[in-house]
């Protein structure tokens, strides 16, 4: 199986990207892993909410698969802990999933054509992060849901 992240928007930390770029590398280990950067909407500032989320989420569907298992990052999709998020991916694993898309969205979430369009929502907390810190999260939770499924000392109960 596949896996990629789907965000929106250059990372403008630098700090934050090498994070991103350390667990990157030490996924690659265990699974073809990369997060596709989609351009921010040009002239946004001219547009409504409701036309920006649009617009991001045409770039977000044109950009998939048919095979492509789709699911969100969500603050109101559904809670796990590591354990159980590894299992999650194992799951999806044994199901012959081609490739598992995550995707970030931009500052005001989703178009209501993504949220039909998706497989399922996963939340990392009921707060709200920017998207920013959301592909470190994701990336690491990742990488650590690996680890445990291959009994690593890297996550402790
Ligand atoms: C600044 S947030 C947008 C918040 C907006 N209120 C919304 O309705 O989604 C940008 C993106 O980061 C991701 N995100 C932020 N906090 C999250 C959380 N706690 N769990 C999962 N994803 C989150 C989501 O993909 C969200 O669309």
């Amino acid at each position: 199986m596949n896996i990629k992240i789907l965000a929106i928007g250059k990372t403008d930390s630098r700090e934050l990207q090498e994070l991103i770029d350390i667990y990157t590398k030490r996924l690659n280990f265990y699974v073809k892993f990369q997060i596709d950067i989609i351009p921010d909407i040009k002239n946004s500032k001219n547009l409504s909410e409701a036309q920006q989320k649009e617009k991001e989420g045409d770039e977000i569907l044109k950009r998939l698969q048919p095979t492509d298992l789709l699911v969100l990052l969500d603050e109101k999709g559904k809670n796990f802990t590591s354990v159980q998020f590894a299992d999650y991916l194992q799951k999806k694993m044994n199901a012959g999933t081609k490739q598992l898309v995550f995707v970030i969205g931009g500052p005001y979430g989703f178009s209501e054509q993504v949220y039909k369009q998706a497989q399922g929502k996963i939340s990392l907390s009921l707060m709200t992060f920017s998207h920013q810190m959301v592909r470190l999260f994701i990336t690491e939770q990742i990488y650590r849901g690996f680890t445990i499924l291959r009994n690593e000392p890297y996550h402790h109960q």
